[in-house]
């Protein structure tokens, strides 16, 4: 099984000279890539000790960029860190959802006349 790497480990690794990037939850060492990226070692040190996935997919990468980043692999996000956004999105969707029920809740009652009668 592949390593599991904290995102507090990651983000000690944020320099050019120490330099670990996330991608889609797996946590690669570019510090020796970064002088034969072709995008520039700055775009690499922009995103040193954190997630820059959303970066990389903008760049918009050939499949030549993935089948070079996999030399770098060195281990997965840590569960914990992959799921701590996911609750607050979950929580989002529900809140939602309870919202429009509440809202049809209240137009059958309404329809059935659930109201003072006359
Ligand atoms: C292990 C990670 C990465 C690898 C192996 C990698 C590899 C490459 C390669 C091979 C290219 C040439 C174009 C292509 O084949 O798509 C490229 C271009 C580029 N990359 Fe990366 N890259 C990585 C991460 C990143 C990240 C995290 C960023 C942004 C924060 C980034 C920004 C860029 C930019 C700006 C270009 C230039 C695009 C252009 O000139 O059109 N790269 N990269």
């Amino acid at each position: 099984m592949a390593e599991e790497i904290s995102l507090a480990t990651v983000k000690k690794h944020n320099k050019a000279e120490d330099l670990w990037i996330v991608i889609e939850n797996k946590v690669y060492d570019v510090t020796k890539f970064r002088l034969e990226h072709p995008g520039g070692e700055d775009s690499l040190v922009d995103v040193a000790g954190r997630d820059g996935t959303k970066e990389f997919i903008d760049v918009g990468h050939s499949l030549e960029a993935r089948k070079i980043m996999k030399k770098f692999y060195i281990g997965d996000l840590a569960a914990a860190d992959i799921k701590k956004k996911s609750p607050i999105r979950c929580a989002h969707v529900g809140l939602a959802l309870g919202a429009v029920f509440l809202g049809f809740a209240l137009i059958y009652v309404i329809k059935r006349g659930g109201g003072p009668k006359q």
